[in-house]
This record gives structure tokens, sequence and C-alpha cells, in this order.
């Protein structure tokens, strides 16, 4: 039983919040007074993303010479491909367990964090999150990191992922007459770690990585965590192993190249949800949070104070699609970096799907490393066919189907000399609904091209995903509707293929194979085999 008492919650605000088909369906208002569904307020093609979590602690004397909300900043810059809705970021003198300073609101990180909000951002450690919403509306109320304030002082809390018995959980802790403000899953998460377990005794203290432990044997999927108290920080990953997570050591200034060693001393430690901005903010990739692992990062270092088993020693399930779309590609993930493995999901592409063309080429953004690993298979020319437009971003409103289209197109333009007279192969990473396929065929034929094969580094999308990632209806998901050479006819391709669920999870686990690391990924888009079993409470 998750146990709590009474705690102060700091957002008081309604929220508009209905439920459709056992999913929230967020309602955002509008300057007109006028309302649009967060889908409706987004391009419809490819799948929402996530959120990232960030934190940051400084080593040695506080107050710190390294200016930790700037470190932040910068980390959730290098996060915001995963969430564009809203941002905060919440730090701690190390002193004080009454008060943090928080900055948080909707919006992306450079409209967000200006020369002001950071002044008032002092700290000696803090955390940061990057939303997309899934639980919850998109709206101030839900913004992250959560502050709550405990028995033992406040708590800031960021969540990466998607609660499966949201539900239950949240009936267990409304049942014990502890009030929620917001519908989020994540506020749910921190007002669950405001009290110790049963049986547990804190006369020396708040025990965290007992209370921590506690919710984890009572909420399976998903989450990466980062949360902080007065002095320190935790990183959690749920038992799966669901959602990424990883450590980096911030380096000193002139430690070049060797900043990677075991020797080199650290000016402080960050955890994140991808590796991405490390180089950036002056730290080296250290190692992941393992599933189940609960880290405790202070001024003195980090360290396992605890890892909590998967339930029946099921399997890890990292989710798959890090690899095929969400992550960026220089991250590292498993001790591989995700551009190597869209390379070798192109290589494999190509074993599997191969065809008679003169060029091959890349839907960009995420589908250009697996056209390269097509192109280096298969011993074709890659040429670019595409430029994109950066100033069409992915909250471009599009009201219809129609107009939906058209602005696909909009967002490309064909390379024509590139293209003309030629039979080409073009490399995208996923299809979701078909929104972006047709269009760009149809632009390279005007542009010349005599063939157009289409092939796509991941399978077909079929089932929906309840950890953290919005996937479209089954009625939106184009492969529900049209097999491979159905589509193609629908899209104008001369030929479609997708890459085999093995093709991909082989591609994905061949090191760990080969090491003999325990490996596990979930596909359950894909295939529908979920890790844990569907949840009961869930259905599509
Ligand atoms: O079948 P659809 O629903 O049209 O969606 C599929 C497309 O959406 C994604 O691209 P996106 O433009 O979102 O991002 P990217 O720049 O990372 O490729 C994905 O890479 C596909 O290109
Ligand atoms: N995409 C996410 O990871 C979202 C986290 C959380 N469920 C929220 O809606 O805020
Ligand atoms: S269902 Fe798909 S998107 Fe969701 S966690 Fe699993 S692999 Fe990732
Ligand atoms: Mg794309």
């Amino acid at each position: 039983m998750l146990s709590s008492n009474n705690v102060s919650t700091p957002q008081q605000q309604q929220q508009q919040h209905v439920r459709i088909e056992g999913h929230d369906q967020q309602v955002v208002a509008t300057s007109s007074a006028a309302t649009l569904s967060i889908a409706e307020s987004k391009e419809l093609t490819g799948l929402t993303h996530e959120c990232g979590v960030f934190g940051a602690i400084a080593c040695g004397d506080w107050p710190t010479q390294i200016d930790i909300a700037h470190v932040i900043c910068l980390g959730l810059v290098a996060l915001q491909h995963r969430g564009q809705e809203s941002a905060g970021i919440a730090t701690s003198e190390g002193k004080c367990s009454k008060n943090f300073n928080v900055h948080k609101g909707m919006g992306m990180i450079s409209t967000l964090f200006n020369d002001d909000s950071m002044k008032k951002l002092r700290g000696n450690l803090g955390i940061g999150h990057t939303r997309y919403s899934t639980a919850g509306a998109s709206e101030v109320v839900n913004c992250q990191p959560f502050v709550v304030h405990t028995a033992h002082g406040a708590m800031a809390l960021a969540h990466n992922g998607e609660l499966v018995n949201n539900e239950s959980l949240r009936r267990e802790v409304l049942g014990r007459g502890v009030g929620l403000s917001t519908h989020s899953d994540s506020e749910l998460i921190a007002q669950s770690l405001c009290c110790a377990p049963e049986g547990v005794s804190e006369h020396d203290g708040p025990n965290w990585p007992a209370r921590i432990r506690h919710f984890m044997m009572f909420a399976p999927l998903s989450y990466s965590l980062v949360i902080m108290l007065k002095d320190k920080i935790y990183a959690v990953r749920d038992t799966y192993g669901n959602r990424p997570l990883c450590i980096g050591k911030i380096v000193p200034i002139n430690s070049g190249h060797a900043g990677n060693s075991t020797e080199t001393p650290a000016d402080g430690w960050v955890v994140s949800s991808e590796s991405c901005g490390f180089l950036s903010i002056g730290a080296r990739y250290e190692r992941e949070v393992e599933p189940g692992e609960i880290v405790e990062l202070t001024r003195k270092g980090y360290r396992t104070v605890d890892i909590v088993e998967r339930p029946d020693f099921k399997r890890m399930a990292f989710c798959i699609f890090e690899y095929v779309y969400f992550a960026r590609s220089d991250s590292i993930f498993e001790g591989q970096m995700v551009y190597s493995v869209r390379l070798e999901c192109g290589r494999q592409l190509w074993r599997e799907a191969p065809v008679d063309a003169d060029i091959v080429s890349s839907v960009p953004e995420s589908g250009t490393a697996a056209a390269h690993g097509y192109a280096r298979e298969s011993n074709l020319e890659f040429a670019e066919v595409l430029c994109r437009n950066r100033y069409v971003g992915r909250t471009f409103i599009q009201p219809s189907t129609r107009l939906r289209q058209l602005g696909v197109a909009k967002k490309f333009g064909a390379l024509s000399e590139n293209v003309a007279g030629k039979r080409l192969v073009l490399i995208d990473d996923s299809i979701v609904r078909g929104n972006t396929i047709g269009p760009i065929i149809k632009l390279l034929r005007d542009a010349g091209a005599l063939e157009v094969h289409i092939r796509i580094a991941s399978p077909p999308l079929q089932y929906p995903c309840y950890m953290g990632i919005n996937i479209p209806t089954r009625e939106e998901l184009i492969a529900n509707k049209l097999n491979a050479k159905q589509l193609a006819r629908h899209v104008g391709a001369d030929s479609l293929a997708y890459l085999s669920v093995a093709g991909l999870v082989q591609t994905v686990q061949r090191k760990h194979v080969a090491s003999g690391k325990p490996t596990g990924h979930c596909t359950a888009c894909l295939t529908g085999e979920y890790p844990g079993g569907l949840p009961d409470e869930l259905s599509w």
C-alpha cells in the first residue's frame, strides 16, 4: 500500500480535463477563448515525443563557482527535442530545506529563460525538465519540476514517462486523504514519496531510498526521475529501464580530451535523459543509471543506494523507439551511439529489402543515418534530394487534412539537379500516419525522379504506447489500414518495404549478445507485447 500524509501542494489551479477512451484528452485555452486539443495544435506527423529530465550538482566547497542554473539550462536545450510544451528549473543553495528557487512555464527553453530568471536560480544543485504532456493538460499548472513540502523539507521532482497504473495509484493516494491538485501522474509520484512507508523507522531522519523503493514496488512502469532535496539529488529508473537516464561528470575546464579518464577530478555531476548535451557543458559521459537503480548524488560524488528487482524477474524493456526516432543521434544508450545503431539498421534494411536504383537518399532528419547505412551496404551512391525548411516547426497549426498534407510538403524542397532522371531509393526511419511520405514522393516526381522506392528503417507501427509516448489512434496508424503493397500504391511509390521486427531487435542488441550482457527492449507498439503485460485499466 502506498502511504501518505497531509502534505501541502503548491498548485491550486483547476484544469479542464476530460477522459476519452481511457486516455486523457487534453485541452488548452487559446487567446481567442476557443479551445484546441493538443493533438490539433501540433503538426500531425510522426510520434509525439516524451520529456527530458536533467539534474546537476557541484562538488567541493559551496557556494560553487559553477553556474549550476546555466548548466541545467544548456542541458535542457540539448533535450529540447524531447518536449517543447513547457519547461522548468528548480535549484537549491544546499542550506535551507524550506525553499527552492523555481522558474517554470509554458514554451521553449530559449523563450522561458533569460538573464532575470537565471539570476534568481542561484544554487549549488538543481533539476530541470522539458515537457511533452502525456497525463494532465498542457498547462502551466502541470509544468515540472513539481515542488512539494514534506515533513522533512522541500522536494522537487522531474519525470519522464507515464505511470501505467496511474488510475489505481491515484485512487490509492486520494483514498488516504491526500488532495491532488492536478491530473499529472508526475505530481502523483511526488505525493507518493511524501510519507515514510509503514515499518520504516525515520528516527535519524528521512529514509528517501526506502520511500523511493516503496513507490517503485507499486509502480512498475514507466519513469526516469530526478528528485532534489536540500543537498542531494536522487536519479531513478524504473525496473524495466523503459525510459533512458545517464550520468555525466563535469570535468575541470583544462582537462581536454583526457577528461573522461577515471583520474580526472569531478567539478560536479549531472544526470540526463540523454548524453547528447554533455560535451557542450564540459561534462563527460560516465554511465547509465541501470534499470531499477536508485543513485544518490551529493557534493562528494555519486553512489548506488539500492537496486529494485523487476517483478517475477521479467526482461528489461528499454524503449526501442529511442533508437529509431526519439533520441538525438549523438546520444549514447547501452554503450552504443544512437547514430551507429541507425546506420546499422540501414545496412540490415538493404539486406532484407534490396532494390535496383541509382542513388540512395533520406527524409531528413532522423532517416539520414539509416540511409547512409543502406548506401554503404549496397555500394549505391548517397545523395541528398531534399532540403528542409527549418522555419516550419513542429507546433505548426494545421486545421484540416488537406492543409496538413500541404504543410508537410511545405517543410521540404527538392534538390532537382540531384533528382532528375534518377531511380532513387528514399529511406525514412518510420511511418506513423503516412502524412509525410506521399507529398515528398510527389515533390520528387515533379522534380524529375524516374522511380521512387521507399524503405523504412523500422517495422510498421500498429499498437498504442502506454509508457510516455502519444501514439495516434488505431484508425490513424496507416499500417493498420494498408499493407506495404497497398501503402506503396496509396503514396505513389514504386515499392515500399519495412525493416522486420527481428532485424531491428537483432541490430539493436547485437553488441550485447556478442558480449553476453543482459539486454531487452520494449517493442509493444510494433508487436503488441507489453512489458509486464497490458495493465487491466488500459485498453485501446
Ligand atoms: O507518417 P507520418 O505520420 O507522416 O510521420 C513520420 C515522419 O515523422 C517523423 O519525422 P519528423 O518530421 O517528426 O522528425 P525528424 O525531423 O526527426 O525526422 C519521422 O521521422 C517520419 O519522417
Ligand atoms: N512525456 C513525458 O514523459 C510526460 C511526463 C508526464 N507523464 C507528464 O505528462 O508530464
Ligand atoms: S510501446 Fe513503442 S514507443 Fe512505447 S515504450 Fe514501447 S517501444 Fe517505446
Ligand atoms: Mg522524419
